[in-house]
């Protein structure tokens, strides 16, 4: 199993760092356009192998496409992070042209990909893909709501003073701080509605703290998150890798789903060697549909900036 992250920065190394630990992949390729910084970043990480017991074969390259060919799973991390008091849809500009020309580079040289959009605005990003690459719609695949998931889990928790292991819940909708639907409604506690446990307004507390989560990150560090967005990728590209059959909310294609069409936004998906294996359609409150009604709105306006 060949995978390759473009980015050799924050994201991009701490994804293919957890990749690496959980020890599913033979390859793992940093591509970065940075001379020499992707293979710094892979000889470090891969001097890691002996310490945290793994054997996957980390190699950096120098926007050499070559070196990525044959890839079962690509991951473009590629463009810049935003700065605190910045939104993520203020990178479209400069990102735009970065993801549009590395899918074609990526595609060209591993034409069997299966492709993971994570650079912002990612919803948009996802769908210039899908508009790019011709490929068919499961195999593109943006990652947003699995971190968002991930973020809201650690908010319901951190309100209950409960452990993490003990939540589930998940956030749909656009990857942005304002388009984010946490579904608060199916979310539990050890298979009880958080609802019995928080009030009403604790519960838009946490929805509200979710929704910012990557600009309160953004905002501490002085640039975006990467611990988190790097797992979730992982976790992503695992659960293809090892043909999981794992659901996630992911961005992805709609073609009537969820009453939406012609937009890549977060929905659940089961991911598995094919990519996005099915979307699963989930019951949504009349407030939930609206939330996702709204959101979608936003993606468009975002998407309409982009030269297809
Ligand atoms: N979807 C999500 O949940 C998340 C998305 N992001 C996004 O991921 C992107 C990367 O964030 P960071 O890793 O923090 O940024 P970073 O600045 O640390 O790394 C970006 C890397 O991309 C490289 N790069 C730029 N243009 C390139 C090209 N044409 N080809 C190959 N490499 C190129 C740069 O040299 C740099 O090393 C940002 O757009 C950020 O907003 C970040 C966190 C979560
Ligand atoms: O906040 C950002 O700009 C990066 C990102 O998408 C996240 O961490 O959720």
């Amino acid at each position: 199993m060949k995978v390759t992250v473009v980015g050799a920065g924050a994201v991009g190394a701490s994804c293919a760092e957890y990749i690496a630990i959980k020890d599913f992949a033979s390859e793992v390729v940093l591509l970065d356009i940075k001379e020499g910084y992707a293979e710094g970043k892979a000889m470090d990480l891969m001097q890691c192998a002996s310490l945290n017991g793994f054997d996957t074969k980390i190699t950096g390259v120098t926007n050499d496409y070559s070196k990525t060919a044959n890839s079962d799973i690509c991951v473009i991390t590629s463009g810049i992070p935003r700065k605190p008091g910045m939104t993520r849809e203020e990178l479209i500009g400069i990102n735009a042209g970065i993801v549009k020309a590395v899918s074609n580079s990526l595609l060209e040289h591993s034409p069997n990909m299966v492709l993971i959009v994570v650079s912002n605005p990612m919803d948009t990003m996802t769908y210039l893909a899908h508009k790019s690459l011709n490929i068919p719609k499961n195999r593109i695949i943006g990652m947003g709501g699995a971190l968002d998931s991930a973020r809201f889990k650690y908010r319901l928790a951190e309100a209950m003073e409960a452990p993490i292991s003990d939540i589930d819940g998940m956030v749909i909708g656009g990857h942005s701080d304002k388009g984010m639907v946490p579904l608060t409604s199916h979310a539990t506690r050890n298979s009880i509605r958080v609802s019995e446990f928080l009030s009403e307004e604790r519960l838009e507390q946490v929805a509200a703290d979710t929704k910012v989560g990557g600009a309160t990150l953004t905002g501490l560090l002085g640039t975006s998150a990467w611990y988190a967005p790097g797992a979730a990728v992982s976790g992503l590209v695992q659960a293809i890798a090892c043909d999981q059959k794992k659901m996630f909310p992911c961005s992805t294609f709609l073609e009537g789903e969820y009453g939406l069409n012609d937009i890549c936004i977060g929905v659940p998906v089961i991911l598995g060697r094919n990519g996005i294996e099915s979307i699963v359609d989930i019951p949504l409150s009349d407030a939930e549909k609206a939330h996702m009604q709204a959101s979608a709105e936003g993606v468009k306006k975002t998407n309409g900036l982009l030269e297809l």
